[in-house]
């Protein structure tokens, strides 16, 4: 039967990337993905941004929405101080089993819980299933329809404090903008755009980083 890419993106890792690696395993995906098959992972561009928003704010509890593949997943956990924890929210079960596996091979597994489910199912559960009590910092990467919503929710559910950061992905392309105009105009978000390119391509996109002000 047919491979499919997330399968053929898990095969280049298992091949290529040193085990336990978690630069070898980025620098191997986005590889694949500029020579082999386009995917949508962060990239290489964005996925700076992403590290240095990571670095910066050192965060304990980190909430990523949309795990795909797992290459932000590897990206963020390995920029993570010893006791941290990232939970991440994979809708599509043939992505959660491959991105399992990319985790494992770059052996950040233990600072990392995959759980999947619907992000409007599944935040509401937060405090009294997962244990959290706040995030530190949010990567939104899943339906950009669910970009607004699901911060409203947070917001509901009590899981930002002052300082939490939420850093959005494809603001620009697919693109969100009811999120934009959201944080961009609430008095309760500064916001911040960092301009880049969709991933592995020149045309544009970029992140929004917005801080809650509480
Ligand atoms: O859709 C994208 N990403 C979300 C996938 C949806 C997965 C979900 C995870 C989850 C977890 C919990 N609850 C609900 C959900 S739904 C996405 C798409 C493009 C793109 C850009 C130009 C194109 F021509 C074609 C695709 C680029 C990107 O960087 C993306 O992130
Ligand atoms: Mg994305």
């Amino acid at each position: 039967t047919q491979s499919t890419r997330p399968q053929r993106l898990l095969g280049a890792v298992q091949k290529k990337a040193t085990r336990g690696n978690p630069r070898s395993v980025i620098q191997t995906i986005d590889q694949f993905c500029r020579q082999r098959e386009w995917a949508m992972n962060v990239g290489d561009e964005k996925g700076c941004i992403l590290d240095s928003v990571v670095t910066e704010t050192n965060p304990t509890t980190v909430l990523e929405l949309g795990t795909y593949c797992g290459y932000s997943t590897v990206r963020i956990a390995s920029l993570l101080p010893p006791q941290a924890r990232l939970i991440t929210l994979e809708f599509n079960p043939d992505f959660a089993r491959i991105a399992r596996q990319v985790i494992t091979w770059a052996g950040v597994q233990d600072k990392v819980e995959l759980v999947e489910g619907a992000s409007g199912d599944l935040i509401p559960k937060m405090k009294a299933q997962f244990g959290v009590n706040t995030f530190d910092l949010v990567f939104l990467d899943h339906w950009k329809d669910r970009y607004l919503p699901d911060t409203k929710l947070m917001e509901e559910c009590g899981l930002l404090k002052k300082g939490s950061i939420l850093l959005a992905d494809n603001v620009i392309c697919p693109g969100t903008p009811d999120y934009l105009e959201y944080v961009r105009n609430s008095p309760r978000y500064q916001s911040q755009y960092f301009k880049s390119h969709l991933e592995y391509t020149k045309v544009e996109d970029g992140l929004e980083k917005s801080v809650f002000l509480g």
